[in-house]
C-alpha cells in the first residue's frame, strides 16, 4: 500500500485524484485515522493542516501520520506539498521532509513540485507558474505564504537540514536520473534532490527512476508515474437540495471565479470588520439570507466569499484576531449552518479554508469522485450522518466558470 500525507486538504484531494486516475483505490482520511479506512485501499492519503502552523507542531502531526500509515501497512510513502512550494522560511516543507526521512531511515529523497497540467514547471531549479517565475506570479501576494523567491533549492535549503542538490532537465531527459542519484556522494544526514520537470514525460521518467526510494516528495504531478492495480474510479451522483460555494481564498484564480460567479448566482461578501465586532450576528444574518435564497430557487447555488479585490486582504494585526482566522471561522460556521439547512453539495475554495470547513463539518474520510479540472475533483464524505458532495478547490486551480459549471459533473 502507498501511504501519503498532504499538508492541506485540497492538496490531499489533488493527490488522491491523481492516484485514482492511476488505478489506486484511494481513501483520504481527514487527520490521522483512529482505526483503518472504512473500506479496502491501495493508497491512503492523510489530509493534514500543517502548511502554516508552528514547525514543531507540523513535524509532530506528520510523524504521527507516518506512524499511522505504517500501522495500516504502507510500505512506500509520498509527502505531498504545494506545487508552488507554499511555505515560509521556517517551513514547513523542509522540517516535515527531514523528519519523515529520519523516521524511515532513508538518506535520499527527491523534491518534485512540478505539475505541468496546472502550469507548474521546474527548470534549473526555478519554479514557473504558467511560464512566469514563481516570485513574479500572483503567489507573491498570498496572505499566509507569500512566495517571493522562485529558486526551489534555495527555498528548501532555508528550511531543511538536508544537503540539497539539483538534477537538471538534461539528465532527466537522457534517462540518467537513477545513475545521477546513485553517483551522489554520501552525506551524514539526508540528501534532498530537487529534480527539474517541465512535461508529463519528465514526471514519468522521474517516477520510474525513483521507484526504489521509500520516500518521494512533491506536488501531485509525480503521481502520474505511479502504477496502481487498476481499480476503476467511482462516480458520485448528485444529491439534490441546496448548494453553496464558500470561498476563503484570495488567490488570483479564485478572485476570477468569484467575479464570474457573481454575475450568475446570489452572492454575499464577508464583512471582516463586522465579523470582528458581531461575529454571531453576521454569521446568523448570512445563514438566514442563504435560506431565503434557497426558498426562492432551491436549485441555484449561493456564493459567500471573502476577497473580491486583492486590496481586501488585511495584513495580520499586532493584536486581535487576524482576518484570516475570522474568515476561516465564519466560513466553517456557515458550512455547518448550511448543512443543518439541508445543503448536501458544497464547493470550498482555498486550502486552509477547506481544512477549516471540512473539520467543522466533522467529515473523517473522503471518497474521490469525478474530476473537474487539473487538481480539482468532487469527493464525498459523511458529515455527522449526512453524506455530502464536496469539492475542495485549491485557490489557484480551476477555470473561470468553475463555481457555476462544476455542478454539471454530478449530473
Ligand atoms: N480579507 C482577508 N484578509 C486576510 N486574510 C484573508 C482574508 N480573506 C481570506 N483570508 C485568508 O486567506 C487564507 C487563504 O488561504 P487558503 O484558504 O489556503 O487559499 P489558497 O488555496 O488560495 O491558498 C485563508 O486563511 C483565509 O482565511
Ligand atoms: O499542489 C498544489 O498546487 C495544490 O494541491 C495545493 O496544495 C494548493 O494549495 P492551496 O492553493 O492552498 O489549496
Amino acid at each position: 500500500m502507498l501511504g501519503a500525507l498532504a499538508d492541506d486538504f485540497t492538496g490531499a484531494t489533488d493527490l488522491a485524484m491523481a492516484l485514482v486516475a492511476r488505478g489506486f483505490r484511494t481513501v483520504v482520511t481527514i487527520g490521522v485515522p483512529a482505526t483503518g479506512p472504512a473500506g479496502p485501499a491501495d493508497a491512503v492519503v492523510i489530509a493534514l493542516k500543517t502548511r502554516t502552523i508552528e514547525p514543531s507542531a507540523a513535524v509532530s502531526a506528520s510523524r504521527n501520520a507516518l506512524r499511522a500509515l505504517r500501522r495500516l501497512g504502507a510500505t512506500r510513502f509520498y509527502d505531498k506539498y504545494c506545487s508552488t512550494f507554499d511555505s515560509t522560511p521556517r517551513g514547513n516543507i523542509g522540517p516535515i521532509m527531514d523528519a519523515l526521512a529520519a523516521d524511515l531511515g532513508t538518506r535520499t529523497t527527491v523534491v518534485v513540485p512540478s505539475f505541468p497540467a496546472a502550469g507548474r514547471t521546474v527548470v534549473d531549479g526555478q519554479l514557473f507558474v504558467h511560464g512566469t517565475p514563481l516570485s513574479e506570479s500572483s503567489l507573491r501576494n498570498h496572505p499566509l505564504t507569500p512566495m517571493t523567491d522562485s529558486d526551489v533549492p534555495r527555498l528548501l535549503a532555508a528550511q531543511s537540514a538536508a544537503e540539497v542538490s539539483l538534477v537538471p532537465l538534461s539528465i532527466v531527459r537522457s534517462g540518467g536520473l537513477r545513475a545521477a542519484l546513485d553517483a551522489l556522494p554520501d552525506v551524514s544526514g539526508l540528501r534532498a534532490v530537487v529534480v527539474d520537470a517541465e512535461t508529463e514525460d519528465d514526471l514519468l521518467a522521474i517516477a520510474a527512476a525513483t521507484a526504489h526510494l521509500p520516500l518521494i516528495t512533491g506536488g501531485s504531478g509525480l503521481a502520474l508515474g505511479l502504477e496502481g492495480p487498476g481499480t476503476p474510479p467511482v462516480r458520485l451522483a448528485a444529491r439534490g437540495g441546496p448548494r453553496a460555494v464558500l470561498a476563503g481564498s484570495a488567490s488570483a484564480a479564485t478572485r476570477g471565479q468569484v467575479a464570474h460567479a457573481r454575475s450568475l448566482m446570489p452572492h454575499r461578501k464577508l464583512d471582516v470588520s463586522l465579523l470582528r465586532t458581531d461575529f454571531e450576528g453576521a454569521v446568523g444574518e448570512l445563514s438566514d439570507w442563504a435560506s431565503e435564497c434557497w426558498s426562492k430557487n432551491s436549485s441555484e447555488p449561493v456564493l459567500v466569499y471573502a476577497v473580491g479585490e486583492l486590496s481586501d486582504v488585511e495584513s495580520a494585526p499586532s493584536d486581535g484576531e487576524p482576518a484570516s482566522e475570522l474568515v476561516e471561522r465564519a466560513l466553517s460556521r456557515l458550512a455547518s449552518a448550511f448543512a443543518d439547512a439541508g445543503c448536501r453539495e458544497l464547493i470550498v475554495a482555498g486550502g486552509e479554508t477547506s481544512g477549516a470547513v471540512v473539520s467543522a463539518l466533522g467529515v473523517r474520510e473522503l471518497v474521490i469522485g469525478q474530476p473537474v479540472a487539473p487538481g480539482v475533483t468532487w469527493a464525498s464524505g459523511d458529515s455527522r450522518g449526512r453524506e455530502m458532495n464536496l469539492l475542495l478547490k485549491s485557490g489557484n486551480f480551476g477555470g473561470e466558470d468553475l463555481m457555476s459549471s462544476a455542478w454539471k459533473e454530478l449530473a
